[in-house]
């Protein structure tokens, strides 16, 4: 079966509306000749972090399998509502979640790792409805327990379906057309990438740069799938980058929330490093304020929670930005307190990279913290009053 596979980030999401703009694009795509689409979705902007906060505040020891349950609802609204919006239009639309995707992973709570996939629940939905919409960021475990991919993980989702339904490429839409030579609303000199290798972006993405996840990226690399980097503006849909097997280009990243783990030897921190290694983490050595320390920038929370559980001694950790700068041939990390030393830190590096680069007009960044969650409330009260 010849299918589209879409996927929508929460950037997508801002306001109630998004989802009848996304479900237009979607009617769209049907009209001019596509015949079945498959669009995954990630919760809406600031959903996750509000989840994770409530249910911290109910219980700070809340079980990771419980947390996960909790997390994963957000995609799962996002998914019903995209669903209510394409079907107003009339069109012959179903979603799913993690219980009924077919995708399995292993029991790792907060950053599970895929293990199998059965194409079957979304073909049967396929044959039956002209659009599928898939909440991101979960699946099952053996046992049938939910779990969460990780943090902006739904790229991953978007790109296993792809790849289980035999298609060669995947696109991913954001609030930015495709991958820059920095994040663009911190350096806005930054230039977009028309095409580049997995290996350059997977890295990049290891290092901050959340624009796509890296496990998706490497699963896309073994998998054959192209990434198409989207943006959908007033005028329709822009293609800003390809991810294929070519293309380098320097880079600098910003990670805001790195984590700097202080050892108490040369030993320690090799043996960590190793540990954080065998679960798929990357940590980095670094020198910070001459202490024998790693950073890591990715997989935050899950890193914490193993380095907690495995280390024989409670292991200092240290908030830093960490600004890194990448190239074919370099690798070089820098550590700040302050966010905003740092971000000043990295539009000079990039603009030694790339002396008298133009900015590109990207248009203010919606502000993400006016949540479409806070506005759905807002709309729910009034209804509910209107009843009244
Ligand atoms: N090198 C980069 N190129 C493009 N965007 C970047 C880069 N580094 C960081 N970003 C950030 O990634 C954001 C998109 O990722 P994300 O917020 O996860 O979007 P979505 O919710 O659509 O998945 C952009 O708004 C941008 O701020
Ligand atoms: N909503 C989840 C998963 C996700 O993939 O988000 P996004 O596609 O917006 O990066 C998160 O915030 O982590």
């Amino acid at each position: 079966m010849n299918t589209t596979i879409l996927k929508f980030g929460g950037s997508s999401f801002l306001y109630p509306d998004d989802y009848g703009r996304v479900a237009g694009h979607i009617a769209d795509r049907l009209a001019a000749g596509e015949k079945k689409i498959v669009a995954v979705v990630s919760a809406m902007s600031g959903t996750t972090d509000k989840l994770k906060a409530v249910m911290l505040d109910v219980n700070k020891q809340a079980s990771p399998s419980n947390l996960d349950a909790a997390l994963a609802t957000g995609e799962m609204l996002s998914a019903c509502l995209l669903e209510a919006a394409v079907s107003r239009l009339g069109i012959t639309v179903m979603s799913l979640n993690g219980y009924s995707l077919g995708i399995r992973t292993n029991s790792d709570f907060g950053r599970a790792s895929v293990e199998s996939v059965d194409p079957k629940p979304i073909i049967a939905a396929l044959l039956e409805h002209d659009v599928v919409i898939a909440a991101g960021a979960q699946a099952i475990d053996e046992s049938g327990r939910l779990n969460f991919l990780g943090r902006n993980s739904s790229d991953l989702t978007a790109i296993v379906i792809a790849s289980m339904l035999g298609e060669h490429a995947c696109e991913i839409y954001s609030d930015v057309p495709g991958v820059y030579t920095a994040d663009p609303y911190l350096v806005p000199q930054a230039q977009l990438i028309a095409e580049i290798a997995y290996g350059t972006i997977a890295q990049m993405s290891r290092h901050g740069a959340k624009v796509l996840h890296h496990k998706a990226v490497d699963y896309a690399e073994k998998h054959a799938v192209a990434i198409v980097c989207k943006s959908l503006t007033r005028d329709g849909a822009v293609t800003g980058t390809i991810v294929t097997g070519h293309g380098n280009a320097r880079s600098v990243t910003v990670a805001r929330d790195a984590a700097v783990l202080l050892c108490a030897s040369l030993a320690e921190r090799d043996n960590l490093g190793a540990f954080l290694e065998r679960h798929d983490i990357s940590a980095i050595c670094v020198e910070d304020n001459c202490a024998v320390s790693i950073c890591i920038m990715s997989d935050i929370d899950f890193a914490m929670r193993l380095v907690e559980l495995a280390s024989p001694r409670p292991v200092s950790i240290e908030p830093r930005t960490a600004v890194t700068e990448l190239d074919s041939s370099v690798l070089r990390v820098h550590l700040d307190r302050d966010y905003e030393r740092a971000v000043s830190l990295a539009r000079q590096i990039h603009e030694r990279m790339y002396p008298g680069a133009v900015a590109e007009r990207l248009g203010p960044r919606k502000d993400r913290q006016r949540s479409a969650y806070r506005s759905l409330l807002i709309r729910a009260n009034k209804a509910q009053g209107d009843l009244q």
